[in-house]
């Protein structure tokens, strides 16, 4: 198992995909949540029964997966149905990324997660590294890359902590708004460096 836990979170479309393949590519281990996500609603799990019996046969396309866009609809229009869904998967999710963390045999590990916050998942964790963008960037990045609304991303957006609160829970924070994927992979090498030392400090104890 690693023995250095680094959190990173940023909001939705901050960056925190292309920040992570560039740790991988550096041979960091990644715990994605939003991989575990829907890993725990994959075809045949038992949550996707729970999800059709609570919202609906129709949030079940006829293949038997997710209808994941009616889903996303439905849980950012309605705060209770957000609360539901959350407090079923959250726990299924933390269980997961904590295995997976236990497993990890790189130098340190990251857990990546877009409510890292908000789960109190920074108790996992030794340094938590925060992908801060403002809230046009994540608007403008997130609706060129998938098919939803400005609206819908603007509802995200609103379900989730604050720019503020986030900065305030930094150790580190990248800032990625107008800085080239050159830039970027400059500052994670940088931040690579010192993690090698902070875990090999640890290793050391
Ligand atoms: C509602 C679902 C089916 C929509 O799926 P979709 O493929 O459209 O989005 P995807 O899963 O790729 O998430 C995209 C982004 O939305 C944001 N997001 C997703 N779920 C939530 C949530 N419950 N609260 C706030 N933001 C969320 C995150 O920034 C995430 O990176 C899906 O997001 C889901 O199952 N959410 C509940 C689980 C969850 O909280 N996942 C976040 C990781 S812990
Ligand atoms: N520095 C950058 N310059 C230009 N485009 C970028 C930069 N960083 C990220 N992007 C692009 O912005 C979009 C959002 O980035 P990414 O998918 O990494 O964000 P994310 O935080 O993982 O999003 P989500 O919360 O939805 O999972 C992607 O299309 C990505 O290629």
């Amino acid at each position: 198992m690693s023995d250095y836990v680094i959190g990173l979170t940023g909001g939705i479309g901050s960056g925190k995909t292309t920040v992570t393949n560039i740790f991988s590519k550096m041979g960091i281990d990644i715990i994605d949540a939003d991989i575990i996500a829907r890993d725990v609603v994959q075809k045949g799990r038992l949550t996707l029964g729970l999800i059709s019996e609570h919202f609906g046969d129709h949030f079940i396309l006829p293949n038997g997966e997710l209808n994941r866009a009616l889903l996303r609809q439905q849980i950012f229009s309605n705060n209770d149905d957000k609360s539901w869904l959350n407090n079923l998967l959250h726990p299924l999710i933390r269980e997961e990324i904590t295995l997976q963390a236990s497993s990890s045999k790189s130098p340190y590990c990251i857990i990546v997660a877009p409510l890292l916050i908000e789960n109190g998942l920074t108790s996992l964790v030794n340094r938590v590294l925060v992908i801060d963008v403002n809230e046009s960037t994540q608007l403008s990045r997130t609706t060129a890359r998938d098919s939803n609304s400005e609206q819908q991303v603007q509802a995200i957006i609103n379900s989730q902590v604050s720019r503020q609160v986030r900065q305030a829970h930094a150790d580190d924070i990248l800032l990625n708004d107008s800085c080239s994927i050159e830039d970027l992979t400059q500052s994670v090498s940088q931040l690579h460096r010192q993690y090698l030392l902070f875990s090999a400090r640890v290793n050391k104890q």
